[in-house]
């Protein structure tokens, strides 16, 4: 039997039709705009086509969106001038680092610098706070994207064995504390793997509901997988190029094998990834009516 597919690209465009409708809205009645500015440093292929991706999805929504390339030297306190001046730049409502940063440069002194209510990664250690104690103004966007992924395919959340492979500050450790909360669309039991984890299949075989975020491609095979579980692919990983030089990718389950295992799967591409990009566009929005008292 093979698994029904979660289409992210599907639901993506659904919710960007939603927001598009609603910066109109904005504009029309209030004359004002969401701002989202993407800072680059260096040029890292897959992060100049993932921020490419951002702009072009913020330009389609009708946004005020400013991609700022910076050298791969830059110096730290440039880019802490920098985060400053859109800090203080009304039109701008979201600021969004791109990571990694090039070596030598403070990940953390830099996500401390962004104003929280302009962090739409939500990843400066304010809203990481406000999410763990149940709070959050913001979601992350890959968990955020996630969550909806999950209650849209309609397994139950609630009380299920959740199994999350990774514990990175930007998908494996948010995710496993937002479906952990109480709540709607959470109230699980989670656990959560790493590479010191002793018997990761052990873990994975017992899941309900398996999301994968370690990088390695093709790192979950079917036999790691619970019969009619819903399988989470976060991965992203290029494995060469097509000849007109498109970017090859798989993630970090085997698709064919755990298709034939799993009740539910993502695919890579179109599956977790273009749901991330939404969701940020979701938080600028937020943010932007925020920044402007906007109420409904
Ligand atoms: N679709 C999307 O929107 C996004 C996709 N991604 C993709 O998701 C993947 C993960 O990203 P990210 O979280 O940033 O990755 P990181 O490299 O930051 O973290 C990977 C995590 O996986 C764990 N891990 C690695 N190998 C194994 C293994 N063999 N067994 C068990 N655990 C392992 C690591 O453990 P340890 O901590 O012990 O090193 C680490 O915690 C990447 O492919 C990335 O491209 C990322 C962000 C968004
Ligand atoms: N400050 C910051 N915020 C991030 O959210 C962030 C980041 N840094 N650094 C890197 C990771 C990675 N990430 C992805 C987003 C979209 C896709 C995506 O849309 N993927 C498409 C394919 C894209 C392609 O064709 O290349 C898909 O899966 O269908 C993938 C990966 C966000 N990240
Ligand atoms: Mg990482």
């Amino acid at each position: 039997m093979a698994a029904k597919l979660l289409k992210g690209a599907d639901v993506a465009k659904e919710i960007r039709e939603e927001l598009k409708a609603e910066v109109e809205a904005m504009k029309a009645k209030y004359g004002v705009v969401p701002g989202l500015v993407t800072i680059l440093v260096g040029e890292n292929p897959a992060s100049q086509s993932y921020v490419r991706a951002k702009q072009k999805t913020a330009h389609e929504l009708g946004f005020y969106s400013v991609q700022d390339n910076q050298p791969a030297d830059l110096s730290e306190d440039k880019l802490l001038a920098l985060i400053d001046k859109y800090n203080k730049d009304p039109k701008i409502d979201g600021i969004l680092v791109q990571l990694p940063l090039p070596k030598g440069v403070d990940e953390n002194k830099i996500l401390l610098s962004i104003d929280p209510g302009k962090d739409v990664d939500a990843f400066h250690p304010v809203n990481v706070g406000k999410l763990m104690i149940g709070k959050p103004d913001y979601l992350p966007c890959t968990p955020a994207g996630i969550q909806e992924l999950l209650v849209r395919s309609g397994a139950p959340i609630e009380g299920a064995e959740v199994v999350v492979v990774g514990r990175s500050n930007i998908v494996g450790k948010p995710i496993a504390m937002m479906l952990m909360q109480k709540g709607k669309g959470a109230n699980a039991t989670v656990t959560v793997c790493h590479t010191r984890t002793k018997d990761v299949k052990f873990h994975t075989k017992r899941a309900d509901i398996l999301i994968v975020a370690a990088g390695v491609t093709e790192y979950v095979t079917g036999d790691m997988i619970k019969p009619g579980a819903v399988v989470i692919d976060v991965g992203v990983n290029e494995v060469g190029k097509t000849a007109d030089g498109k970017r090859i990718l798989k993630g970090d389950v085997a698709f064919e094998a755990a298709s034939e295992v799993a009740s539910a799967i993502t695919p890579v591409p179109g599956g977790v990834g273009p749901m991330t990009i939404t969701m940020l566009m979701k938080n600028t929005v937020r943010a932007c009516k925020v920044h402007n008292n906007i109420k409904d």
